[in-house]
């Protein structure tokens, strides 16, 4: 064993934060392609999202926590929950927030989560959006924030710009264990593939969509494969909660379901660099977003780290 073996760091992140403070667009950012779902409404992130970065002398491992909020329906509890579980199965808890707001009532609640299972875990302040800040206006917003969370290492960045990222990157890989990586680069492709199509599909059809049905909206993806013919077959089905939102999505000679596949295919092959043939259909499943067996077939579970 060498010894950058030996000094090797790798471990777990969980980004918490409120909703829309612009964790997906970091987890972007950072990876450098499309790997969470990413959209201007609120609560798109809908369970746990893994980006993998693995450099020369670390892997960080990045859970992308839901936004934490009340709801009343079963599913806000699972994402509560979810939100609960993975950060207390994580090496570096990071509070992602908005620099370009004041600290809200959302925003504590999603660090009194954080303080709650802090138990040994290494805290990381983001201060994200700063592109929003003017440069004099930043060390008083930091300060704001820091004083939220005083333990925790703070850096300032902006997912969109990528200003500050590289030393978000150093200051977690600093904090991580010094651990062998858990993955392989070449597995980590595969391992995602379904569940980042599954979100490309969600945010497509939430940019169709606007307001009319989204929170009723599962995806689920039925088959991944590559075809003799180079293509990769994707089949995949979408949940809604009424017979009503389901002509709403198939909408009028299934014009509504065509934009919603050519948008997600596009997105599907810009991210995965070749081509995509994509079949979506509709079902209604009454009340899923109340069903503890179907969110857990979708995927609303805690996987243990391995
Ligand atoms: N100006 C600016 N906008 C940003 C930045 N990061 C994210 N945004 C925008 O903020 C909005 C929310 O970003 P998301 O990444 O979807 O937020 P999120 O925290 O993952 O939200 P949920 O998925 O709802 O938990 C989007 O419109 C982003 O384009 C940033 O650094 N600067």
């Amino acid at each position: 064993m060498n010894q950058d073996t030996l000094n090797y760091k790798a471990g777990y992140i969980a980004l918490a934060g409120r909703p829309n403070v612009g964790k997906s667009t970091l987890v972007n950012t950072i990876m450098g392609q499309k790997i969470a779902a990413v959209s201007p409404k609120p609560q798109t992130t809908r369970r746990r999202q893994l980006g993998i970065l693995t450099l020369p002398q670390s892997q960080l491992i990045f859970v992308d926590a839901p936004g934490i909020h009340l709801q009343h329906h079963k599913l806000g509890e699972a994402l509560n929950q979810t939100a609960e579980e993975i950060i207390s199965d994580v090496d570096v808890i990071a509070w992602v927030v908005d620099g370009s707001a004041e600290p809200s009532g959302d925003d504590l609640q999603a660090r009194d989560l954080l303080i709650q299972g802090k138990r040994r875990k290494k805290l990381v302040l983001i201060v994200n959006k700063i592109d929003r800040v003017l440069e004099e206006n930043r060390p008083a917003v930091l300060e704001r924030y820091q004083s939220l969370l005083p333990d925790a290492r703070p850096v300032l960045v902006s997912a969109t710009t990528k200003e500050g990222v590289d030393e978000l990157l150093a200051v977690i890989s600093d904090l991580l264990p010094v651990h062998p990586p858990y993955y392989d680069e070449d597995e980590i492709t595969d391992l995602y593939e379904r569940e980042i199509a599954a979100d490309l599909i969600r945010e497509a059809a939430l940019k169709h969509l606007r307001e009319e049905v989204p929170h009723a909206l599962a995806v689920r993806v039925d088959e991944f494969k590559e075809r003799e013919d180079g293509k990769t077959y994707v089949a995949a089905t979408l949940f809604v909660e009424r017979e009503s939102q389901k002509g709403i999505v198939i909408g009028q000679g299934a014009e509504m379901l065509k934009r919603i596949g050519t948008s997600a295919r596009v997105e599907m092959e810009k991210m995965g660099d070749r081509s995509i043939f994509l079949e979506l259909r509709v079902k209604v499943a009454k009340g899923w977003r109340d069903d503890p067996d179907f969110l857990r077939r979708l995927g609303f579970e805690i996987k243990k780290k391995k």
